[in-house]
């Protein structure tokens, strides 16, 4: 196979589960990240087993930087076949306390980053004449709003509405717009989530709001990366071809929808 994917976010947690999935599938791999360090250990990590990567540090709220990362996918492979919006932040606050500059820095990560990185790889998917799949991270936050997660949840929500306008423009051009929505994955995303929700709770030790979120899973235990790697790898597949706009589940049964 000669396909090539950028993964947001790919430096740690499911980003960089989702990337080695699809290296394993036989995609060349563009993995991005803010965080630099994370982002060329991981590098190295892919290159040590063989697989063909790059990698290109930024920050996935600023528009031009998914211009860069898609001119980086054909620069170093010759094309671009998939684009994984994964890069998200959390941000744990009572809803009443919530505030301007949180509102402001989540929906500028989570949606306009969705936005401007679905933007970018439709704009290349059309130069090619070329098919392509855009992969974006929802949640279960993105059909179920959460308690102390409301700006989190909204912008999920975001997310999904995202991929439904997307997939409705492009489908003509046989661009297909889908989000995976991944259940509790101790990532340091939940260690964070646990910290914060502890410290607004003094009957709460840590890990008391993982060990609650992840106890309701019907399947008993919780999310590894390699779960969500498992859905984006059929996404990403010829063998989703007919499936667009859509906002797909895996969580171990916890948010029926
Ligand atoms: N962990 C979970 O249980 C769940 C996670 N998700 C979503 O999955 C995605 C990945 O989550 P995790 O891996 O758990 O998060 P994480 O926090 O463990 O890892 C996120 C990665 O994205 C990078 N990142 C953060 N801000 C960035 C930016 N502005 N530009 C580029 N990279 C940036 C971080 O450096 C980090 O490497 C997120 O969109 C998250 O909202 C959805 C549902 C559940
Ligand atoms: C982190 C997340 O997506 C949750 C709590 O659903």
């Amino acid at each position: 196979m000669n396909k090539v994917a950028v993964v947001t976010g790919s430096g740690a947690g499911l980003g960089k589960g989702i990337a080695l999935q699809l290296a394993k599938d036989g995609f060349k791999i563009v993995l991005q990240d803010i965080n630099e360090d994370a982002l060329k250990s991981t590098e190295e990590e892919f290159k040590n087993e063989g697989y063909e990567v790059v990698s290109v540090v930024g920050d996935v709220s600023k528009r031009d930087k998914h211009t860069e990362f898609v001119k980086t996918a054909v620069d170093s492979f010759g094309q671009l076949d998939v684009y994984v919006n994964n890069a998200g932040i959390d941000i744990v606050a009572p809803f009443i306390e919530t505030t301007e500059e949180q509102m402001n820095k989540i929906f500028a990560i989570n949606v306009n980053g969705v936005m401007f990185g679905t933007q970018a790889a439709a704009k290349q998917f059309m130069e090619q004449g070329s098919k392509g799949k855009i992969l974006n991270a929802c949640s279960i936050a993105g059909h179920e709003s959460y308690e102390m997660l409301g700006a989190y949840s909204a912008t999920k929500h975001a997310v999904k509405s995202l991929t439904h306008s997307a997939s409705k423009e492009f489908a003509k051009e046989n661009i297909t717009v889908n989000a995976y929505c991944p259940g509790v994955a101790k990532t340091e995303m939940w260690d964070r989530i646990d910290a914060e929700m502890v410290k607004y709770n003094d009957d709460m030790e840590p890990g008391d709001a993982f060990a609650e979120f992840s106890g309701a899973i019907s399947l008993g235990r919780y999310q590894e990366p390699q779960d969500v790697a498992n859905l984006v790898s059929f996404l990403a597949s010829d063998k989703a071809d007919y499936i667009t706009g859509q906002a797909i589940v895996t969580d171990g049964g916890l948010v029926y929808r």
